[in-house]
Protein backbone atom coordinates (compact mmCIF):
# COMPACT_ATOMS: atom_id res chain seq x y z
CA UNK A 1 0.00 0.00 0.00
CA UNK A 2 1.08 3.38 -1.27
CA UNK A 3 0.46 6.91 -0.51
CA UNK A 4 2.32 10.33 -0.60
CA UNK A 5 4.30 11.02 2.61
CA UNK A 6 2.20 14.86 2.07
CA UNK A 7 -1.10 12.71 2.70
CA UNK A 8 0.60 10.36 5.19
CA UNK A 9 1.52 14.09 6.89
CA UNK A 10 -1.90 15.54 6.30
CA UNK A 11 -3.56 12.01 8.30
CA UNK A 12 -1.27 12.61 10.89
CA UNK A 13 -1.96 16.39 11.69
CA UNK A 14 -5.55 15.48 11.34
CA UNK A 15 -4.96 13.28 13.67
CA UNK A 16 -6.76 9.91 11.59
CA UNK A 17 -5.46 6.58 10.37
CA UNK A 18 -3.44 7.23 6.75
CA UNK A 19 -5.75 5.35 3.84
CA UNK A 20 -4.97 5.14 0.68
CA UNK A 21 -8.26 6.69 -0.19
CA UNK A 22 -6.80 10.05 0.67
CA UNK A 23 -4.24 9.70 -1.78
CA UNK A 24 -6.11 7.48 -4.79
CA UNK A 25 -3.60 8.55 -7.66
CA UNK A 26 -0.31 8.81 -7.02
CA UNK A 27 2.61 9.38 -9.65
CA UNK A 28 6.16 8.65 -8.61
CA UNK A 29 8.12 10.33 -11.24
CA UNK A 30 10.71 8.19 -12.70
CA UNK A 31 11.86 10.94 -15.56
CA UNK A 32 11.34 14.07 -16.47
CA UNK A 33 9.10 12.33 -18.88
CA UNK A 34 7.45 9.20 -16.99
CA UNK A 35 5.70 7.98 -13.87
CA UNK A 36 4.56 5.76 -12.18
CA UNK A 37 1.06 5.07 -11.64
CA UNK A 38 -0.42 3.80 -8.09
CA UNK A 39 -4.02 3.65 -8.03
CA UNK A 40 -5.31 2.95 -4.35
CA UNK A 41 -2.44 1.62 -3.04
CA UNK A 42 -1.24 -0.39 -6.24
CA UNK A 43 1.38 0.05 -8.97
CA UNK A 44 -0.47 -0.14 -12.33
CA UNK A 45 2.09 0.70 -14.89
CA UNK A 46 4.70 2.95 -15.51
CA UNK A 47 3.42 5.75 -18.37
CA UNK A 48 4.39 8.38 -20.45
CA UNK A 49 2.70 11.59 -19.70
CA UNK A 50 0.61 11.40 -23.20
CA UNK A 51 -0.26 7.77 -21.93
CA UNK A 52 -1.01 8.64 -18.75
CA UNK A 53 -3.39 11.76 -20.02
CA UNK A 54 -5.29 8.79 -21.96
CA UNK A 55 -5.33 6.81 -18.63
CA UNK A 56 -7.48 9.72 -16.39
CA UNK A 57 -10.71 8.95 -17.65
CA UNK A 58 -10.38 5.51 -15.66
CA UNK A 59 -8.21 7.56 -12.39
CA UNK A 60 -10.71 9.90 -12.18
CA UNK A 61 -13.49 7.55 -11.16
CA UNK A 62 -10.71 5.79 -8.90
CA UNK A 63 -10.69 8.95 -7.58
CA UNK A 64 -14.23 9.82 -6.80
CA UNK A 65 -15.27 6.64 -5.61
CA UNK A 66 -12.26 7.13 -2.67
CA UNK A 67 -14.08 10.74 -2.32
CA UNK A 68 -17.41 9.19 -1.18
CA UNK A 69 -15.85 6.21 1.04
CA UNK A 70 -14.69 9.31 3.20
CA UNK A 71 -17.77 11.42 2.84
CA UNK A 72 -19.33 8.05 4.14
CA UNK A 73 -17.05 8.40 7.04
CA UNK A 74 -16.06 11.28 8.14
CA UNK A 75 -17.66 15.16 8.72
CA UNK A 76 -15.21 16.81 6.59
CA UNK A 77 -12.79 16.49 3.92
CA UNK A 78 -10.49 18.68 2.75
CA UNK A 79 -8.83 18.21 -0.41
CA UNK A 80 -5.19 19.52 -1.50
CA UNK A 81 -5.38 20.55 -5.55
CA UNK A 82 -2.03 19.61 -7.04
CA UNK A 83 0.19 21.81 -9.21
CA UNK A 84 -1.94 24.90 -10.39
CA UNK A 85 -6.07 25.13 -10.87
CA UNK A 86 -5.29 27.55 -14.29
CA UNK A 87 -2.93 25.13 -15.87
CA UNK A 88 -5.00 25.71 -19.01
CA UNK A 89 -2.83 22.94 -20.79
CA UNK A 90 -3.92 20.57 -18.69
CA UNK A 91 -7.44 21.34 -17.73
CA UNK A 92 -9.23 18.64 -19.73
CA UNK A 93 -8.98 15.73 -18.09
CA UNK A 94 -8.22 16.87 -14.84
CA UNK A 95 -8.46 14.78 -12.32
CA UNK A 96 -6.62 16.80 -9.16
CA UNK A 97 -8.01 20.59 -9.60
CA UNK A 98 -10.84 22.58 -10.35
CA UNK A 99 -12.32 19.55 -12.56
CA UNK A 100 -12.67 17.51 -8.95
CA UNK A 101 -14.27 20.47 -7.52
CA UNK A 102 -17.04 20.66 -9.97
CA UNK A 103 -17.75 16.80 -10.06
CA UNK A 104 -17.95 16.82 -6.30
CA UNK A 105 -19.08 20.66 -5.68
CA UNK A 106 -17.38 21.71 -3.05
CA UNK A 107 -15.46 25.37 -2.69
CA UNK A 108 -12.83 26.24 -3.14
CA UNK A 109 -9.38 28.09 -1.56
CA UNK A 110 -6.66 29.40 -3.73
CA UNK A 111 -3.60 29.42 -1.87
CA UNK A 112 -0.50 31.37 -2.67
CA UNK A 113 2.95 31.59 -1.87
CA UNK A 114 3.68 35.10 -1.59
CA UNK A 115 7.75 33.89 -0.86
CA UNK A 116 8.20 33.62 -4.58
CA UNK A 117 6.80 36.87 -5.23
CA UNK A 118 4.15 37.90 -7.79
CA UNK A 119 1.79 36.28 -5.18
CA UNK A 120 -1.45 39.32 -5.86
CA UNK A 121 -1.03 38.75 -9.83
CA UNK A 122 -0.99 35.02 -9.03
CA UNK A 123 -4.06 35.31 -7.82
CA UNK A 124 -5.74 37.73 -10.01
CA UNK A 125 -4.47 35.69 -13.00
CA UNK A 126 -5.50 31.85 -11.82
CA UNK A 127 -9.02 33.36 -10.76
CA UNK A 128 -9.19 35.14 -14.30
CA UNK A 129 -8.14 31.77 -16.36
CA UNK A 130 -11.18 29.46 -14.42
CA UNK A 131 -14.66 28.96 -16.00
CA UNK A 132 -17.32 31.20 -14.12
CA UNK A 133 -18.92 28.67 -12.16
CA UNK A 134 -15.52 27.55 -11.09
CA UNK A 135 -14.65 31.24 -10.30
CA UNK A 136 -17.83 30.88 -8.74
CA UNK A 137 -17.06 28.16 -5.97
CA UNK A 138 -13.63 29.79 -5.08
CA UNK A 139 -14.58 31.18 -1.75
CA UNK A 140 -11.48 33.07 -0.90
CA UNK A 141 -7.72 33.13 -0.86
CA UNK A 142 -5.05 32.69 1.69
CA UNK A 143 -1.74 34.21 1.35
CA UNK A 144 1.32 31.82 2.55
CA UNK A 145 4.81 32.53 3.87
CA UNK A 146 4.60 35.98 4.37
CA UNK A 147 7.68 37.57 5.36
CA UNK A 148 8.00 41.25 6.85
CA UNK A 149 6.07 44.17 8.13
CA UNK A 150 1.98 43.00 7.65
CA UNK A 151 0.69 46.84 7.64
CA UNK A 152 2.87 47.14 4.44
CA UNK A 153 1.24 44.40 2.74
CA UNK A 154 -2.53 45.73 3.95
CA UNK A 155 -3.58 48.05 0.89
CA UNK A 156 -2.25 44.89 -1.21
CA UNK A 157 -5.13 42.89 0.04
CA UNK A 158 -7.33 45.76 0.26
CA UNK A 159 -6.97 45.99 -3.51
CA UNK A 160 -6.80 42.07 -3.89
CA UNK A 161 -10.64 42.44 -2.34
CA UNK A 162 -12.06 45.01 -3.94
CA UNK A 163 -10.91 44.05 -7.43
CA UNK A 164 -11.59 40.22 -7.00
CA UNK A 165 -14.82 40.44 -4.78
CA UNK A 166 -13.78 37.39 -2.58
CA UNK A 167 -12.16 37.59 0.47
CA UNK A 168 -8.87 37.38 1.92
CA UNK A 169 -8.92 34.58 4.35
CA UNK A 170 -5.36 34.69 6.36
CA UNK A 171 -1.73 35.50 5.82
CA UNK A 172 0.61 32.95 7.20
CA UNK A 173 3.64 33.54 8.17
CA UNK A 174 6.89 32.17 6.88
CA UNK A 175 7.71 29.28 9.83
CA UNK A 176 11.75 29.48 9.84
CA UNK A 177 13.21 25.60 9.49
CA UNK A 178 9.67 24.13 9.54
CA UNK A 179 11.21 20.71 8.98
CA UNK A 180 8.20 18.38 7.73
CA UNK A 181 8.42 15.50 5.14
CA UNK A 182 8.82 16.64 1.19
CA UNK A 183 7.18 14.88 -1.44
CA UNK A 184 10.18 15.10 -4.25
CA UNK A 185 12.69 17.83 -3.48
CA UNK A 186 15.52 17.47 -2.02
CA UNK A 187 15.92 18.99 1.77
CA UNK A 188 18.94 20.54 2.59
CA UNK A 189 18.60 23.23 5.07
CA UNK A 190 20.02 22.53 8.70
CA UNK A 191 20.17 24.48 11.54
CA UNK A 192 23.42 22.87 13.59
CA UNK A 193 25.75 24.04 16.46
CA UNK A 194 28.59 24.57 14.57
CA UNK A 195 30.77 24.59 17.69
CA UNK A 196 29.39 20.89 18.23
CA UNK A 197 29.44 19.31 15.23
CA UNK A 198 30.77 15.28 15.80
CA UNK A 199 29.46 13.87 12.69
CA UNK A 200 30.00 14.96 8.71
CA UNK A 201 27.72 12.70 6.61
CA UNK A 202 28.48 13.25 2.72
CA UNK A 203 25.71 12.05 0.54
CA UNK A 204 25.93 11.94 -3.38
CA UNK A 205 22.88 12.86 -4.94
CA UNK A 206 22.18 10.36 -8.13
CA UNK A 207 20.06 11.58 -11.16
CA UNK A 208 17.56 9.12 -9.74
CA UNK A 209 17.87 8.94 -6.20
CA UNK A 210 15.11 7.39 -4.22
CA UNK A 211 13.80 7.52 -0.72
CA UNK A 212 15.97 10.92 0.37
CA UNK A 213 13.91 11.43 3.46
CA UNK A 214 16.00 8.92 4.95
CA UNK A 215 18.29 11.83 5.64
CA UNK A 216 15.90 13.84 7.12
CA UNK A 217 16.65 12.50 10.61
CA UNK A 218 20.21 13.37 10.02
CA UNK A 219 19.83 17.09 8.72
CA UNK A 220 17.33 17.59 11.70
CA UNK A 221 20.18 16.59 14.27
CA UNK A 222 22.26 19.23 15.45
CA UNK A 223 25.26 17.73 15.85
CA UNK A 224 25.08 16.18 12.59
CA UNK A 225 26.17 17.94 9.51
CA UNK A 226 25.01 16.31 6.35
CA UNK A 227 26.23 17.89 2.96
CA UNK A 228 24.46 17.05 -0.35
CA UNK A 229 27.02 16.21 -3.00
CA UNK A 230 25.58 17.44 -5.88
CA UNK A 231 26.86 16.76 -9.43
CA UNK A 232 29.62 18.29 -10.68
CA UNK A 233 31.24 18.49 -6.87
CA UNK A 234 34.07 16.08 -5.29
CA UNK A 235 32.99 14.42 -1.50
CA UNK A 236 34.80 16.46 0.57
CA UNK A 237 36.35 15.55 3.93
CA UNK A 238 33.34 13.22 5.84
CA UNK A 239 33.42 10.98 8.40
CA UNK A 240 30.73 8.57 6.67
CA UNK A 241 29.44 8.81 2.99
CA UNK A 242 25.86 7.33 2.65
CA UNK A 243 25.05 6.57 -1.14
CA UNK A 244 21.42 6.85 -1.51
CA UNK A 245 18.32 4.36 -2.90
CA UNK A 246 18.11 4.78 -6.73
CA UNK A 247 15.43 3.96 -9.24
CA UNK A 248 18.14 3.07 -12.10
CA UNK A 249 20.99 1.98 -9.65
CA UNK A 250 22.98 0.58 -12.68
CA UNK A 251 22.74 4.26 -14.30
CA UNK A 252 23.95 6.09 -11.51
CA UNK A 253 26.93 3.63 -10.84
CA UNK A 254 27.93 4.82 -14.01
CA UNK A 255 26.99 8.51 -12.68
CA UNK A 256 28.70 7.74 -9.87
CA UNK A 257 32.02 6.92 -11.72
CA UNK A 258 31.54 9.67 -14.29
CA UNK A 259 31.87 12.66 -11.43
CA UNK A 260 35.10 10.54 -9.81
CA UNK A 261 33.11 9.76 -6.71
CA UNK A 262 34.02 6.20 -6.65
CA UNK A 263 37.80 7.85 -6.43
CA UNK A 264 36.93 9.97 -3.86
CA UNK A 265 34.86 6.77 -2.11
CA UNK A 266 38.46 5.06 -2.25
CA UNK A 267 40.33 7.85 -0.59
CA UNK A 268 37.81 8.23 2.29
CA UNK A 269 37.96 4.63 3.12
CA UNK A 270 42.05 4.88 2.96
CA UNK A 271 41.83 7.24 5.07
CA UNK A 272 39.63 4.92 7.73
CA UNK A 273 36.56 6.37 7.10
CA UNK A 274 32.91 4.40 6.97
CA UNK A 275 30.75 4.16 4.24
CA UNK A 276 26.70 3.15 4.27
CA UNK A 277 24.82 2.15 1.30
CA UNK A 278 20.76 2.31 1.34
CA UNK A 279 18.57 -0.20 -0.86
CA UNK A 280 20.09 1.49 -4.53
CA UNK A 281 23.59 2.74 -2.50
CA UNK A 282 23.52 -1.10 -0.77
CA UNK A 283 23.33 -2.78 -4.19
CA UNK A 284 26.01 -0.36 -5.70
CA UNK A 285 29.01 -1.13 -2.98
CA UNK A 286 28.65 -5.08 -4.26
CA UNK A 287 30.01 -6.85 -6.56
CA UNK A 288 27.25 -6.94 -9.19
CA UNK A 289 23.97 -5.75 -10.40
CA UNK A 290 22.00 -7.88 -13.10
CA UNK A 291 18.74 -6.37 -15.05
CA UNK A 292 18.28 -9.38 -17.28
CA UNK A 293 15.03 -8.07 -18.42
CA UNK A 294 15.75 -4.50 -18.36
CA UNK A 295 13.42 -3.43 -15.27
CA UNK A 296 15.05 -0.19 -14.21
CA UNK A 297 17.01 0.37 -18.13
CA UNK A 298 18.84 -1.02 -20.17
CA UNK A 299 19.15 -4.90 -20.28
CA UNK A 300 22.39 -5.94 -18.87
CA UNK A 301 24.70 -6.21 -16.25
CA UNK A 302 27.23 -3.50 -14.32
CA UNK A 303 30.36 -4.37 -11.89
CA UNK A 304 29.74 -2.86 -8.70
CA UNK A 305 32.27 -0.97 -6.16
CA UNK A 306 33.21 -3.70 -4.75
CA UNK A 307 33.33 -3.36 -1.16
CA UNK A 308 30.49 -5.97 0.08
CA UNK A 309 30.26 -9.87 -0.97
CA UNK A 310 26.88 -9.06 -2.06
CA UNK A 311 25.08 -10.15 -5.99
CA UNK A 312 21.65 -8.60 -6.97
CA UNK A 313 19.43 -9.19 -9.83
CA UNK A 314 16.50 -6.95 -10.84
CA UNK A 315 13.17 -8.53 -10.63
CA UNK A 316 9.80 -7.55 -12.33
CA UNK A 317 7.98 -7.84 -9.16
CA UNK A 318 8.04 -4.66 -6.87
CA UNK A 319 8.74 -5.82 -2.74
CA UNK A 320 7.33 -4.25 -0.04
CA UNK A 321 7.87 -4.99 3.35
CA UNK A 322 7.77 -3.18 6.74
CA UNK A 323 10.66 -4.66 9.02
CA UNK A 324 11.79 -4.62 12.68
CA UNK A 325 15.00 -6.32 14.33
CA UNK A 326 18.37 -5.89 16.09
CA UNK A 327 21.43 -3.77 14.57
CA UNK A 328 24.32 -6.23 14.08
CA UNK A 329 26.59 -3.22 13.51
CA UNK A 330 29.80 -2.96 15.62
CA UNK A 331 30.28 0.33 17.56
CA UNK A 332 33.70 1.40 17.86
CA UNK A 333 32.49 4.09 20.59
CA UNK A 334 29.99 4.13 22.85
CA UNK A 335 29.72 0.12 22.71
CA UNK A 336 27.86 -0.87 26.00
CA UNK A 337 26.94 -4.06 24.84
CA UNK A 338 23.05 -3.55 24.26
CA UNK A 339 21.13 -5.15 21.33
CA UNK A 340 19.19 -2.12 19.53
CA UNK A 341 16.29 -2.37 17.92
CA UNK A 342 15.63 -0.84 14.19
CA UNK A 343 12.99 -0.53 11.64
CA UNK A 344 12.04 0.79 8.28
CA UNK A 345 10.44 -0.02 5.07
CA UNK A 346 11.83 -1.95 2.02
CA UNK A 347 10.97 -1.54 -1.76
CA UNK A 348 12.98 -2.75 -4.24
CA UNK A 349 12.89 -4.97 -7.24
CA UNK A 350 16.39 -5.95 -6.80
CA UNK A 351 16.96 -9.28 -5.13
CA UNK A 352 20.31 -9.34 -2.79
CA UNK A 353 22.51 -12.60 -1.82
CA UNK A 354 25.38 -12.38 0.54
CA UNK A 355 28.27 -14.60 -0.07
CA UNK A 356 28.18 -16.90 2.99
CA UNK A 357 30.36 -16.17 6.17
CA UNK A 358 29.36 -12.58 6.02
CA UNK A 359 28.13 -10.28 8.86
CA UNK A 360 24.73 -8.77 8.10
CA UNK A 361 23.17 -5.38 8.98
CA UNK A 362 20.19 -6.58 11.07
CA UNK A 363 18.66 -9.55 12.48
CA UNK A 364 15.03 -9.18 11.50
CA UNK A 365 12.00 -10.52 13.59
CA UNK A 366 10.05 -11.93 10.57
CA UNK A 367 12.55 -11.57 7.31
CA UNK A 368 10.93 -12.30 4.29
CA UNK A 369 12.77 -10.81 1.59
CA UNK A 370 15.94 -12.12 0.00
CA UNK A 371 18.77 -13.07 2.80
CA UNK A 372 15.63 -13.86 4.81
CA UNK A 373 15.91 -12.60 9.04
CA UNK A 374 19.27 -11.82 7.90
CA UNK A 375 19.45 -8.72 6.05
CA UNK A 376 22.25 -6.47 4.52
CA UNK A 377 25.73 -6.62 4.82
CA UNK A 378 29.23 -5.76 6.56
CA UNK A 379 32.14 -5.82 5.53
CA UNK A 380 34.97 -7.64 6.83
CA UNK A 381 37.16 -4.88 8.01
CA UNK A 382 33.96 -2.93 9.09
CA UNK A 383 34.18 0.20 7.13
CA UNK A 384 31.84 -0.72 4.55
CA UNK A 385 28.12 -1.34 5.71
CA UNK A 386 24.70 -1.89 3.52
CA UNK A 387 21.30 -2.52 4.25
CA UNK A 388 17.72 -2.24 2.35
CA UNK A 389 16.12 -0.69 5.04
CA UNK A 390 14.54 2.73 4.72
CA UNK A 391 14.08 5.23 7.48
CA UNK A 392 16.53 3.59 9.55
CA UNK A 393 17.56 6.76 11.28
CA UNK A 394 14.30 7.28 12.31
CA UNK A 395 14.54 5.81 16.00
CA UNK A 396 16.72 7.54 17.84
CA UNK A 397 18.75 4.07 19.15
CA UNK A 398 19.49 3.25 16.12
CA UNK A 399 20.66 6.58 14.83
CA UNK A 400 22.79 6.75 17.65
CA UNK A 401 24.28 3.13 16.91
CA UNK A 402 25.02 3.82 13.59
CA UNK A 403 26.85 7.15 14.02
CA UNK A 404 28.66 5.59 16.94
CA UNK A 405 29.79 3.14 14.52
CA UNK A 406 30.69 6.07 12.22
CA UNK A 407 32.63 7.05 14.98
CA UNK A 408 30.91 9.78 16.90
CA UNK A 409 28.89 9.96 19.62
CA UNK A 410 26.21 11.71 19.30
CA UNK A 411 23.22 12.98 21.66
CA UNK A 412 20.00 11.00 21.55
CA UNK A 413 17.20 12.92 19.73
CA UNK A 414 13.63 12.75 19.80
CA UNK A 415 11.85 10.26 17.44
CA UNK A 416 11.32 11.26 13.84
CA UNK A 417 7.21 11.04 14.87
CA UNK A 418 7.13 13.18 17.69
CA UNK A 419 9.56 15.63 16.08
CA UNK A 420 6.71 15.98 12.57
CA UNK A 421 4.16 16.66 15.82
CA UNK A 422 5.86 19.17 16.92
CA UNK A 423 6.10 21.26 13.54
CA UNK A 424 2.87 19.95 12.47
CA UNK A 425 1.64 22.14 15.93
CA UNK A 426 3.82 25.03 15.14
CA UNK A 427 2.05 24.93 11.44
CA UNK A 428 -1.40 24.45 13.37
CA UNK A 429 -0.67 27.63 16.08
CA UNK A 430 0.18 29.42 12.84
CA UNK A 431 -3.04 28.50 11.31
CA UNK A 432 -5.18 28.86 14.11
CA UNK A 433 -3.93 32.52 14.71
CA UNK A 434 -3.73 34.16 11.34
CA UNK A 435 -7.11 32.46 9.29
CA UNK A 436 -10.50 33.84 9.39
CA UNK A 437 -11.74 30.63 11.40
CA UNK A 438 -15.09 32.40 10.89
CA UNK A 439 -15.65 32.78 7.55
CA UNK A 440 -14.20 29.18 7.11
CA UNK A 441 -16.03 27.82 9.37
CA UNK A 442 -19.49 29.45 7.58
CA UNK A 443 -18.04 28.02 4.38
CA UNK A 444 -17.83 24.35 5.97
CA UNK A 445 -21.25 24.66 7.29
CA UNK A 446 -23.08 25.26 4.40
CA UNK A 447 -21.12 22.72 2.58
CA UNK A 448 -22.26 20.08 4.78
CA UNK A 449 -25.68 21.34 4.69
CA UNK A 450 -25.86 21.52 1.27
CA UNK A 451 -24.81 18.26 0.82
CA UNK A 452 -27.75 16.96 3.16
CA UNK A 453 -29.83 18.53 0.91
CA UNK A 454 -28.21 16.34 -2.00
N1 LIG B 1 14.57 2.46 -3.37
C1 LIG B 1 15.64 1.98 -4.00
O1 LIG B 1 16.76 2.43 -3.78
C2 LIG B 1 15.40 0.91 -5.00
C3 LIG B 1 16.67 0.24 -5.44
C4 LIG B 1 16.53 -0.51 -6.73
N2 LIG B 1 16.14 0.38 -7.79
C5 LIG B 1 15.55 -1.65 -6.56
O2 LIG B 1 14.36 -1.47 -6.73
O3 LIG B 1 15.95 -2.72 -6.21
Amino acid sequence: MKIGRAQALQAQAAGVAPHVDMNPVLLKPSSDTDAQVIVHGKAISNMQAQDYHDYKKVAMQAVLDSHQRLVNQYQVIMVEGAGNPAEINLREGDIANMRFTEAVNCPVIIVADIDKGGACAHLVGTLELLSASEQNRVVGFVINKFRGDITLLQSGLDWLEQRTHKPVLGVLPYLMDLQLAEEDAIQANQTIDQDDIRLRVAVPVFSQISNHTDFDMLRAHPQIELTFVRQGQRISAADLIILPGSKDVRADLELLRKHGWDKDIARHLRYAGKVLGICGGYQMLGQTTHDPKGIEGTIGSSKGLGYLPIHTTLHSEKQLTHSQGKLRLQADVHNNGIEVTVSGYQIHVGHTEREDGFNAFALLDNGQLDDGQLEGCISADNQVAGSYLHGMFDSPQALQQITAWAGADTDKVDTYASQQEHELDRLADACKAHLDWQKIHTFISNQTKSKHHD
